[in-house]
């Protein structure tokens, strides 16, 4: 255990380490000219063929369970190429301030044995002064939304034992004391604080949008908790923070609030910039979380939005690179799940990861890339913790796009599509002006639009109706709201395939897209190419849309 401790002292230290080659992170202290992408590519080669010299143990997922004897290996062999003497001379070894963020999803961090290569990850990059950003342990999230749901239906007597409730404290009580640390107070207290709030729920029989972010709140505090004591354990000085107390500000819209960005950044660069001379600890801070700016409540950032606090922090901090490790080799050319050989994308834009994940990749939240976009000069990589040598995939503002025709192909489904006519005469003024005020009138969002002088048809988000349990309901009154100005129809499960793609050489993408639908004999219903031309949208009936994906990625790829 000594030696871990010893390496990881040192990386809190800037000391230890097998120093990755430099420019591969592309967030040097002494970055230059910007790489482009060509120099990018290669450097993520040298990266991966470095990488793939490693130890076997560091990147197999499959590779047996590690002792801490094993992690002392570990350490010493990331340790092997630099005396810390040298290491010392090396730029970025001494770091002042934070000069990277590192998310790490609940995939991630889903037992000890995760948390164990979480902390081995970060000790591999011994040249910078991480902050960490978290998510839930595995499913903790889900399990916080059932137990909620469930104590609505039991009485108050019946919460401590129900099935999700027991499961969460197995696990955080199970990986406590496999990483050696045994009952730990903080970790007790927000269990009983959890189970006290879904007796409060059952008492009420109410658990409202507030309510509901307070109680899945507690799968971020409890694993920041949980691994910043884990660090601590090995010697590594840690600061664990609750990002609604350290002034991430949002709307107070709970369950999917936008950040308040004027707030936030300097209240978060004040928070997490360490005084000169002060000690130096590694901040772990709490994803997903916010504090709304008018109710003082803890808010959500919707699902996933661990990835938009990630780059939240990496904007106040003026870090050159944010990466967020997940369990894929990166942003891939289509879901894992429905495209098995699927494969990772070296190199997107902002927009391009925007649109992906906007039309239902859910590998990145939707809204991530706009602090990197709007509120600082970032770079976002997407990498696998499960595997580390992969080179994985790097987001940026602009890429060359001289070669690509394909780059993702996108899967949205159980969407609803509406077919709105005017009932009035052909060029009636103002018509969509009309549409779109119903929309705004009941808050709904729309996806996909296509337009014609006398019609429009478009595609409602899913998630957004989901989150207000509209549905049925919802939908019949946003359709009677068009009154007799229009007449709607409305089609329900249909997907909305996006290929994400280079709209400059649309005949050519088209022309194979239209063969391939011919040759599965499947109708378009609608079709529309996005403003932002990285996206063109096909809709098709559900039944038929998981097919479409597999041959049209067969084609592209
Ligand atoms: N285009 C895509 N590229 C990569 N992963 C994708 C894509 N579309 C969907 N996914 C899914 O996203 C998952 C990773 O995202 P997520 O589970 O939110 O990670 P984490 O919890 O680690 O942040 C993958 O396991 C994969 O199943
Ligand atoms: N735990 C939250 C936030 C999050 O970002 O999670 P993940 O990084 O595991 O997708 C969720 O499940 O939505």
């Amino acid at each position: 255990m000594e030696s871990f401790s010893m390496s990881l002292q040192c990386l809190e230290a800037g000391l230890c380490g097998r120093p990755l080659p430099k420019d591969t992170l592309h967030n040097s202290s002494r970055r230059t000219a910007p790489a482009t992408p060509a120099s990018r590519l290669r450097l993520l080669s040298a990266y991966h063929q470095e990488a793939s010299q490693a130890p076997r143990h560091l990147h197999d997922s499959a590779a047996p369970r590690r002792t801490s004897v094993e992690l002392k290996g570990l350490c010493r062999s990331l340790a092997t190429s630099a005396s810390p003497e040298a290491a010392l001379e090396q730029p970025g070894t001494d770091r002042e301030q934070i000069s990277v963020v590192m998310k790490f999803g609940g995939s991630s961090l889903a037992s000890a044995e995760r948390i164990r290569e979480v902390a081995s990850i970060i000790c591999s990059f011994p040249e910078h002064y991480p902050c960490i950003v978290l998510s839930a342990m595995g499913k903790t999230t889900n399990l916080l939304l059932q137990a909620g749901a469930e104590a609505l239906r039991v009485a108050p007597g019946g919460v401590p034992s129900l099935a999700p409730l027991r499961t969460i404290r197995e696990l955080h009580r199970r990986t406590a004391a496999e990483l050696g640390m045994g009952s730990r107070e903080d970790i007790e207290g927000l269990l009983s604080e959890v189970q006290q709030l879904l007796v409060g729920i059952s008492i009420m029989q109410e658990l409202t949008p507030r309510a509901q972010d307070s109680l899945v709140s507690f799968g971020e505090r409890l694993s920041t908790r949980l691994f910043a004591s884990y660090l601590r354990s090995q010697g590594v000085a840690t600061r664990q923070h609750d990002a609604f107390s350290i002034g991430l500000t949002t709307t107070d819209d709970f369950q999917n609030a936008d950040v308040l960005y004027e707030d936030t950044l300097p209240a978060i660069k004040a928070a997490l910039t360490r005084p000169p001379g002060a000690p130096k600890a590694i901040p772990i801070v709490t994803g997903f979380l916010g504090r709304g700016i008018n109710t003082g409540a803890i808010t959500t950032l919707g699902r996933g939005g661990s990835d938009l606090t990630a780059t939240v922090i990496g904007a106040a901090l003026g870090v050159d690179e944010v990466q967020v490790w997940k369990d894929v080799d990166g942003v891939l050319t289509s879901d894992p799940r429905i495209v098995r050989e699927a494969q990772p994308v070296p190199l997107l834009t902002f927009d391009e990861a925007t649109e992906l994940a906007f039309f239902g990749a859910t590998v990145l939240h939707p809204s991530a890339m706009q602090p990197a976009m709007q509120h600082s000069s970032l770079d976002v990589r997407v990498k696998n913790s499960y595997n580390r040598k992969a080179a994985g995939t790097l987001i940026s503002r602009e890429r060359d796009m001289t070669d690509v025709l394909m780059t993702s192909i996108v899967l949205k489904t159980d969407v609803t599509l509406l077919d709105i006519v005017s009932t009035r005469m052909l060029g009636q003024f103002g018509f969509l002006a009309q549409v779109f005020n119903v929309f705004r009138d009941n808050k709904v969002s729309v996806d996909v639009v296509a337009t014609s002088e006398i019609s429009v048809s478009l595609t409602l988000d899913p998630s957004k109706i989901w989150e207000r349990d509209l549905i049925e309901e919802e939908i019949e009154s946003l359709t009677s709201a068009f009154g007799d100005f229009a007449k709607v129809s409305c089609t329900h499960r249909v997907s909305i395939i996006s290929l994400i793609c280079n709209v400059a050489k649309t005949s050519r993408i088209l022309e194979r897209v239209f063969r391939v639908l011919g040759q599965e004999n499947v109708n378009v219903k609608m079709m529309s190419q996005g403003a932002s031309k990285t996206n063109i949208s096909l809709i098709v009936a559900d039944a038929e849309a998981r097919n479409v994906v597999q041959a049209l990625h067969n084609e592209f790829f």
